[in-house]
């Protein structure tokens, strides 16, 4: 605020950055310009942490990541029109997600775009933002930039976690009114996601339908790692005896050596289970819609969502409970009675011996990759897991394509919320973005996992990496190209090593630590040594470019016209 003659004003820039404190804000993830620029260094002056990127896909992927991990909604803040648009993937990405975020976003002249006079970076972003968000909205006033700011928080974070995109137009963020008109505007929201508790008939409908069970199980998705209710989810778990399935993000909600786990036996357990119970998890093309022959076509489902509209999306739900995680999972516990949820033993049996097999299976595949030369994926994944085992803690990004599905089932997690990756949407280019904001919300350190193309979608935030010396060791699986390489000569033979890119040279142009692994041994040595600095490191595998296949394990999704010859 600024004082002139006896009168005290304030702006627009003031009472955003005024809002946000308010609203207990403590991170903004962006690229400035005209007409924020000033909003960030005002931000950055009075506290809160400002994170410049290279490009606002990764900005606003890191702000998706943000809320993932803190239940509070990571701020995106860009330019007006290119800016804007480059935003909105990671918004439609959270949406997607149901990760809470807020884009805020500069904006040309109303009178100007909306007679399209041809303004500076003109564009109607309200109306292009709206199909790709949870709610967009936009402040015409200073006056409304409290309320404004207020109702993207509270949208972004109750029900249905989402993007927010909240316009606000230079003119706004320039506009003078009196400080005191200012502060009144101004509120912070109060409870911005309530528990919901479902009523007792419907809890009854659940138990009643998991106790009938001949072959019970449950799903764990992201909505339930996201719901912090780890120590409900566990006992319910233990409580019940139930095995369990979870998603990739819901990894580490209990170990993954956890007994009851089937993540080893998943296919075996989606087809005989009788009774399935999905807790913030979606049966999306992640799960086969839930269609037989995947499934067991007389499975009777119960749903544990806060989305009621989520619920007969693809299958009959026999059991619905519509509430946040937490207030499910403990309502539950409370009302099943003692050994009324019981596991017959002969499924637990079932799944046992399926496990033992796959996992003697895998066991070969992982011994066979141990000395393969030139490296394969699981070669460098097994020595990757072996030194995550040491580090717990650390928080693992993952995207790619074989990276991505040999790395999930290769490295278990051991805690809740530790593992990012491309989620529902297999969205390329997270990995930068959700690496920064994991280190900036949590100190880190960060493991990201990434396939060679995967990574140079946001490859040039190593730079900001740098520049903001973060913990993140930046691992490329880089088979020389997108899926099997580029360049895999008609004999197969893996293309000449001269001609994969260096990434590990790349870091160093910007102050990081590069290593280049030839063997999952100099694997092994280079993470434990780049771990133990805490400094920005970048790892680049070599890895044989005819392992792996093309789209690792979706190529069904593949359209099955005329095939082409490949
Ligand atoms: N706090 C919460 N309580 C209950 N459900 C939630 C909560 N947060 C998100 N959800 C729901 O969790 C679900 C997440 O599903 P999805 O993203 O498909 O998970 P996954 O891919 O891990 O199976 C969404 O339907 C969303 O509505
Ligand atoms: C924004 C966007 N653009 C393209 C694509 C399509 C794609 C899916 S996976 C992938 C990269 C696969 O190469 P990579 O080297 O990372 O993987 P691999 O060596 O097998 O581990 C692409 C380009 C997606 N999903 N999102």
């Amino acid at each position: 605020g600024g004082v002139v003659g006896a009168e005290k004003l304030t702006d627009g820039i003031h009472l955003v950055v005024d809002a946000l404190k308010l609203n207990e804000v403590d991170a903004i993830y962006g690229v400035v310009g005209i007409p924020i620029t000033d909003l960030a260094r005002l931000a950055q002056a009075s506290g809160i942490r400002y994170v410049g990127f290279r490009h606002e896909s990764a900005a606003g992927h890191a702000a998706a990541a943000a809320g993932f991990l803190t239940k509070k909604p990571g701020i995106c803040l860009t330019v007006s029109a290119p800016g804007f648009l480059n935003g909105l993937v990671a918004l439609a990405n959270a949406t997607v997600n149901c990760f809470p975020m807020v884009q805020i976003s500069g904006s040309s002249e109303r009178h100007l775009v909306d007679l399209q006079r041809g303004d500076y970076e003109e564009m109607d972003q309200l109306a292009a933002a709206r199909q790709f968000a949870k709610a967009a909205y936009r402040v015409h006033r200073a006056e409304d930039i409290g309320r404004g700011v207020a109702r993207a928080i509270r949208t972004a974070v109750s029900g249905r976690p989402g993007g927010v995109y909240l316009d606000i137009p230079a003119a706004v963020l320039g506009e003078v009114i009196d400080a005191d008109l200012g502060a009144a505007s101004l509120w912070q929201v109060v409870d911005p996601a309530p528990r919901q508790v479902p009523d007792s008939a419907a809890l009854d409908r659940a138990i009643e339908l998991l106790a009938s069970a001949q072959r019970p199980l449950v799903v764990l998705g992201k909505g339930a790692a996201y719901a912090q209710a780890d120590e409900q989810i566990r006992q319910f778990i233990e409580l019940t005896g139930a095995p369990y399935l979870p998603m990739s993000m819901a990894k580490g909600l209990l170990p993954d050596d956890h007994p009851q786990s089937v993540a080893s036996t998943r296919s075996l357990a989606l087809r005989r289970a009788d009774v399935v119970m999905l807790v913030g998890a979606r049966l999306n093309w992640l799960l086969g819609h839930g269609d037989s022959p995947q499934w067991n076509a007389d499975a009777k489902f119960i749903q544990v969502d806060i989305a009621s509209t989520e619920l007969d999306s693809n299958q009959p739900i026999a059991a619905p409970l519509v509430g946040d995680v937490g207030s499910v999972m403990q309502a539950l516990i409370e009302r099943t009675k003692p050994g009324q949820i019981a596991v017959p033993a002969q499924w637990r049996d079932e799944l046992s011996a399926r496990s033992a097999e796959n996992v003697g299976k895998m066991a070969k595949r992982l011994k066979a990759a141990e000395s393969a030369h030139p490296m394969k994926f699981l070669g460098a994944l097994q020595a990757i897991r072996d030194v995550l085992r040491d580090n717990p803690g650390a928080y693992v990004v993952n995207e790619g394509a074989n990276a991505l599905d040999l790395a999930r089932n290769t490295i278990g997690m051991q805690v809740p919320r530790h593992r990012l990756d491309s989620g529902t949407w297999g969205v390329m280019g997270i990995g930068m973005g959700y690496a920064i904001a994991a280190a900036v919300e949590t100190g880190g350190p960060v493991v990201a996992i990434e396939g060679d193309s995967a990574f140079g979608f946001s490859g040039m935030e190593i730079e900001t990496i740098c520049r903001y010396n973060l913990p993140i060791v930046t691992i490329v699986l880089n088979n020389s190209g997108v899926y099997r390489g580029d360049d895999v000569s008609a004999s197969g033979d893996p293309a000449p090593t001269s001609l994969r890119a260096r990434h590990d040279l790349m870091i160093a142009a910007f102050g990081g630590k590069g290593y280049r692994a030839e063997t999952p041994v100099e694997v092994t040595a280079a993470l434990r040594e780049a771990l133990a600095l805490g400094k920005p490191a970048l790892i680049d595998c070599v890895i044989d470019p005819t392992d792996g296949t093309e789209s690792g394990n979706i190529a069904h999704l593949n359209p099955k016209g005329i095939t082409v010859q490949r």
